[in-house]
């Protein structure tokens, strides 16, 4: 019996962040949430590279480059849309994540779902560095995890 692992060191691991400037008060903290689970399994920080995109809808577009540059091991993808009182929330929601999941299918890398879709700002607050966690910090550690389980695989 054979079982793969990815253990959470960094060994020259390279990450692309793709960040949305829509809902920065809640993306800042995306953001920094990752930067924190990077660094304490001690990700060089001269490996990572953010780039930032007006809003979600931008994020599948940028990440695609990035996963396609060969310059990262890793991409991860952070957002907050948050409901408002039309159908565009849904319409976005389900462009970005069919987005990003057809990035990554279609990526020798893990491309990582770091986008909040939340009914309302609290949730998104909850989700971002509060009582629920940061989703920015899973989605680094889950990034390291992926890159290390492939190295794995490929041994
Ligand atoms: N309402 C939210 C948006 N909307 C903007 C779109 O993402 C896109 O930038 C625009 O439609 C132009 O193409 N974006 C978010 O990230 N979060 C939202 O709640
Ligand atoms: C998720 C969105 O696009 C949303 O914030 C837009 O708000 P509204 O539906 O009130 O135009």
């Amino acid at each position: 019996m054979t079982i793969y692992e990815g253990k959470l060191v960094s060994k020259d691991i390279r990450i692309g962040i793709v960040a949305a400037r829509f809902n920065e008060f809640i993306t800042s903290k995306l953001l920094g949430g990752a930067l924190d689970g990077l660094k304490r399994h001690e990700v060089n920080e001269n490996n990572i590279d953010i780039a930032w995109v007006p809003g979600a809808f931008e994020i599948p577009l940028i990440a695609s480059k990035m996963a396609k540059s060969g310059k990262y091991d890793a991409v991860i993808c952070l957002g907050a849309v948050i409901r408002g009182s039309t159908t565009h929330y849904d319409y976005v929601c389900s462009e970005v994540s069919k987005g990003i999941a057809h990035v990554s299918l279609n990526s020798d890398i893990p491309v990582m779902f770091g986008v909040l879709t939340t009914e309302n700002i609290e949730q998104a607050i909850e989700r971002a560095g509060t009582k629920a966690g940061n989703k920015g910090f899973d989605c680094a550690v889950g990034a390291i995890e992926m890159v290390n389980l492939i190295r794995d695989m490929q041994d």
